[in-house]
């Protein structure tokens, strides 16, 4: 019986981590969740799945849980030391990182300290504070497990072959809802229209950053971090229909891929149960039905956060941070209504303009980096 502490259980990689866990009842146990505010479907979680400590992030509403539930005797926390109590819960042997955004850094970095391995989704996590944790990792032994479904593609691909013999890495990108746009046809998108992604059921940050392409950016430096390549090998293809996930060209030609179905259960699963696969109930690929699978390159001019995010990558040091920081704040903006669509790209650039560099930033000037960034943009855009 495995352990589980899933962080983010309320969202779409946590739900689909409950998914696989309702499949598995035997051989997986959730000891701790936690989430940020949704206490109404985290109350359901609880009670369907008992685990040992629960955080809300939100205090108010850590509190109303508490109260509603003091009958079960499971420890309700909040904010960020519960979500590190949940993180590095005795039991635990992994841990699945399924927040969004930066707030993953901190309970990343406990849970490999407490010696948990990682089944990580929270790719935010590893573009700003990659050069801490992967070393961090190694160090205490613990299996950083990729969940993002190009990373796990590029982690099966790359199964008993040598590292050293791969010539580059092909990351698939579907191109969003914008493939083929002009920069001025993406001047009046509004929310709903950027929440369409042609392929994949996701949050809603994830989804935006799919249609700016500016997830691909994050995912080429998360690919960085994973699987120590430099960004001159790693190359971005569109892939219109997500059906191969991503690839690995080794050095004698030969390119291995995976495929699937766009179904996150495959890559949450293989994380869980890795080096070992387990039946996934649902659709299978019928080549003969698919018929043809398209390839192309990015349009790097008008999604230019993901040329901006290759510059960044190879810049290092702070860079990501602001990188990443600037599009959170950009896309809750944009989510709010509060900015356009061509603003989110802007604001990035702009942060990169003020941000002052350094090199190999520690965890706390990460999480000050971060705040100058908002602040910046905030004196601008406020
Ligand atoms: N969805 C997908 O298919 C994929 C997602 N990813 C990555 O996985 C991560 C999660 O994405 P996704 O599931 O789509 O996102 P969602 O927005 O669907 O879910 C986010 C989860 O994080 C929780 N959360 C947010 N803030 C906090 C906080 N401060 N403390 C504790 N919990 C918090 C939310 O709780 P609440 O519900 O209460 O707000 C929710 O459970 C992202 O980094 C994304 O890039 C990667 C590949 C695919
Ligand atoms: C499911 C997943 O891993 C997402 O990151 C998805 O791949 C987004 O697709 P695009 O960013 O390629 O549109
Ligand atoms: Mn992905």
């Amino acid at each position: 019986m495995k352990k589980i502490s899933i962080l983010g259980s309320t969202g779409s990689i946590g739900t689909q981590t409950l998914e696989v866990v309702r499949a598995y009842q035997k051989d997986l146990k959730v000891t701790a969740l936690a989430a940020g505010s949704n206490i109404k479907l985290l109350e359901q979680q609880i009670l369907e799945f008992k685990p040992n400590v629960v955080c809300v992030y939100d205090e108010e509403k850590a509190k109303e849980l508490k109260d509603k539930l003091s009958y079960l005797k499971i420890p309700i926390l909040s904010g960020m030391d519960g979500l590190i109590a949940c993180a590095t819960e005795r039991e635990a042997e992994i841990v699945v990182g399924a927040v969004v955004g930066m707030i993953g850094i901190r309970p990343t970095i406990e849970a490999i300290k407490a010696k948990k391995d990682i089944a990580l989704a929270n790719k935010e996590t590893l573009v700003t504070a990659g050069h801490l944790i992967m070393p961090l990792a190694e160090e205490n032994k613990v299996a950083l497990l990729p969940v993002d479904s190009e990373h796990s593609a590029i982690f099966q691909a790359l199964h008993g072959e040598n590292k050293k013999e791969v010539s580059k890495i092909l990351l698939t990108a579907s191109g969003g809802p914008f493939r083929g746009k002009t920069k001025e046809e993406l001047k009046n998108i509004q929310v709903e229209d950027a929440l369409k992604h042609p392929n994949w059921a996701m949050g809603r940050k994830i989804t935006i950053d799919s249609s700016t392409m500016i997830n691909k950016g994050l995912e080429v430096i998360e690919a960085k971090w994973l699987f120590d390549v430099d960004f001159e090998q790693i190359e971005v293809v569109i892939q219109p229909q997500s059906i191969i996930h991503s690839m690995v060209e080794y050095k004698d030609g030969a390119v291995i891929a995976q495929l699937g179905t766009p179904d996150m259960r495959l890559p949450i699963q293989y994380a869980l149960f890795y080096p070992s696969r387990r039946p996934v109930e649902g659709e299978r690929l019928d080549f003969t039905k698919i018929g043809k699978i398209d390839f192309c390159k990015p349009d790097m001019e008008t999604f230019y956060g993901l040329r901006l995010a290759y510059e960044v990558g190879k810049k290092g040091g702070s860079m990501p941070t602001v990188f990443n920081a600037a599009n959170e704040a950009a896309v809750a903006k944009f989510l709010n209504r509060e900015i356009s669509y061509l603003e989110i790209p802007e604001i990035i650039e702009y942060s990169l303009s003020k941000a002052t560099w350094k090199e190999n930033p520690t965890l706390e000037e990460i999480l000050s980096i971060e705040q100058e960034t908002y602040e910046n943009i905030n004196r601008k855009w406020n």
